[in-house]
């Protein structure tokens, strides 16, 4: 089964170190929660992982094979497709273009589109007419279109409101359960719980809470404000 793992990893930007000594597994076919404070360093680390930026310390690993040396662009060949917040869409272009630009053959947009029955019904409106939460469903389409092994989703949920959220859970579950392994980053701590098999705090730049079971947090909320609170 195919594996990202961190082992040790700390990011450094301008001053000093933002994240520390983090360690984790995305796995095929699972969701992993990352959750934790504003400003605990989780974009960093996200940014770390797909090569936007360079980690300091430790190892970033897939199928035990070093990733820390290799640009952005060979990272996204490797199959590590990362979602950055804001929605990245491109307004002008349709719902099918913006989707063709990763789909690339009419046979994947056509798997797309099965995995994303809303968006068939807007495929030739224009992205900027779409809703906020249709937007992000085309951002979701678009990645999952570039057939990748690891997603990395960081606060897709920004500027929405949960129930519309909500509607993009069952998409991105039914992502990771194609075989991909999805990190998720997001502030709606508990519908993320909800949908995770595993999940971690970050606080201050630490680890607060090691990767475990999902429903350990979801089910103690002593436990997860703890983990908030850094201790
Ligand atoms: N481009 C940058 N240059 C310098 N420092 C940065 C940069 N981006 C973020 N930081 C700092 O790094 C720290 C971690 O920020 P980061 O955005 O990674 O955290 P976060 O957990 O994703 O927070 P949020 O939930 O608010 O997005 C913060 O102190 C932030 O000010």
């Amino acid at each position: 089964m195919s594996e990202l793992q961190l082992a040790g990893v700390t990011v450094s930007r301008g001053a000093g170190p933002v994240i520390s000594d983090v360690s984790l597994t995305i796995r095929a076919g699972q969701i992993l929660a990352l959750v934790g404070p504003n400003g605990a360093g989780k974009t960093s680390l996200l940014e770390s992982v797909s090569g936007v930026i360079t980690h300091s310390v430790g190892e970033i690993t897939v199928d035990n094979e070093s990733i820390g040396k290799r640009t952005r662009v060979q990272r996204s060949r490797l199959g590590i497709s990362h979602i950055e917040q804001g929605r990245a869409i491109f307004p002008s272009l349709t719902v099918r273009e913006n989707i063709m630009l990763t789909a690339k053959s009419e046979g994947t947009m056509r798997e797309v589109l099965a995995s994303f029955p809303e968006l068939e019904k807007r495929i030739d409106a224009q992205a900027v007419l779409l809703s906020g939460g249709e937007q992000q469903m085309v951002v979701l389409a678009r990645a999952f279109a570039s057939k990748p092994r690891f997603l990395l989703i960081d606060e897709m949920s920004l500027g929405l409101a949960p129930v519309v959220f909500m509607r993009l859970l069952p998409i991105i579950q039914g992502i990771a359960a194609s075989g991909v392994g999805v990190l998720l980053v997001e502030q709606f701590t508990n519908l993320a719980l909800g949908i995770a098999d595993e999940a971690m705090v970050v606080a201050s730049g630490r680890v607060s809470h090691s990767q475990g079971p999902a429903a350990a947090l979801a089910e103690d909320p002593e436990l997860l404000r703890t983990a908030y609170l850094g201790s």
